[in-house]
């Protein structure tokens, strides 16, 4: 059996090193390039690359992702920085050469994922949810791509449900008390040395209150979730987002 020729985007980065690490240590993967800021794309091209995996930054992601998807070279995407309006700008190019795919894996770990679907099955049972993440202090974006997209699962599990708005009396605060606003829900950043990547959703009911959270110690939690979304995004055409879609979560 052929091996994938894969490429990483961001390569020297804090991610992106650790996955060029686990490309080559996949029997069924071969690493054909690596590239940092500067590098020029079309070695993907001359390297035969059939899938990257962009671990990059918001500001260089949709460029790579252009050219990428306009040479037919199928993307798992980590970097974060995603709005509806980048969305449709990725269907857009992705409408025009239909046989490649795009995974976007706001947390490529499986804890991650796996908050995410609990918080999105607890979300109608409580009045109140709060998300709180936690990262390293190199972190350039706010709040996280895992925390935004937690929040908008449980606003759209909320409304689905019919819930009402969350209660909240304050009538005064400094700008931030209450954190971001992702579709109702107040979303909380820290930055602290020492940590990696941590998030706890919280959710309050009469009487009780329910804490879901997960920590990434260590940059390989993301690695099986990144090997798995190159072997399926192969066979995946068109925009996949998410990585709960290539786990069989029912
Ligand atoms: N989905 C997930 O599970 C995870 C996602 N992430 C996300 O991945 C992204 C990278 O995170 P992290 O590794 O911590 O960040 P780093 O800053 O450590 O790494 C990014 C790397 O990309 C390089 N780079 C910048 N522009 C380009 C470009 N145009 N082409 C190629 N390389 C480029 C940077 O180079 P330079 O240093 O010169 O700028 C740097 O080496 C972030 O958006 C982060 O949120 C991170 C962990 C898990
Ligand atoms: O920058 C990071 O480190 C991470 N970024 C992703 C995010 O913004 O959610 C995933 C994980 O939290 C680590």
């Amino acid at each position: 059996m052929s091996k994938l020729r894969v490429a990483v985007l961001g390569a020297q980065g804090r991610i992106g090193s650790e996955a060029v690490r686990a490309v080559e240590a996949a029997e069924d993967m071969e690493l054909v390039a690596g590239l940092g800021r500067g590098d020029k794309l079309e070695t993907l091209v001359e390297a035969g690359a059939q899938v990257v995996v962009e671990l990059t930054n918001p500001g260089a992601v949709m460029g790579n992702l252009d050219f990428c998807v306009r040479h037919g070279i199928h993307a798992v995407v980590g970097t974060t920085g995603w709005t509806d309006e980048r969305l449709a700008q990725l269907r857009t190019s992705l409408a025009a050469s239909p046989g490649a795919g795009v995974l976007i894996a706001p947390n490529f770990s499986i804890g991650a994922v796996l908050t995410m679907r609990f918080a999105q099955q607890a979300a109608r049972f409580f009045e109140s949810v709060e998300v709180v993440e936690l990262h390293h202090p190199k972190k350039a974006d706010a709040p996280s791509g895992t925390a935004a997209r937690t929040a908008q699962l449980i606003a759209k599990a909320r409304e689905e449900a019919g819930c009402a708005p969350q209660p909240d009396a304050t009538s005064t605060a400094l700008d931030g008390a209450r954190g971001a606003d992702v579709d109702g829900v107040p979303v909380h950043s820290v930055r602290l040395r020492g940590l990696l990547a941590h998030q706890e959703v919280l959710f309050g009911g009469e009487g009780e209150t329910l804490t879901i959270r997960h920590d990434s110690l260590h940059h390989s939690s993301f690695m099986p979730g990144i090997l798995l979304g190159v072997r399926r995004v192969v066979n995946t055409p068109g925009l996949t987002v998410g990585l709960e879609n290539f786990l069989d979560l029912g």
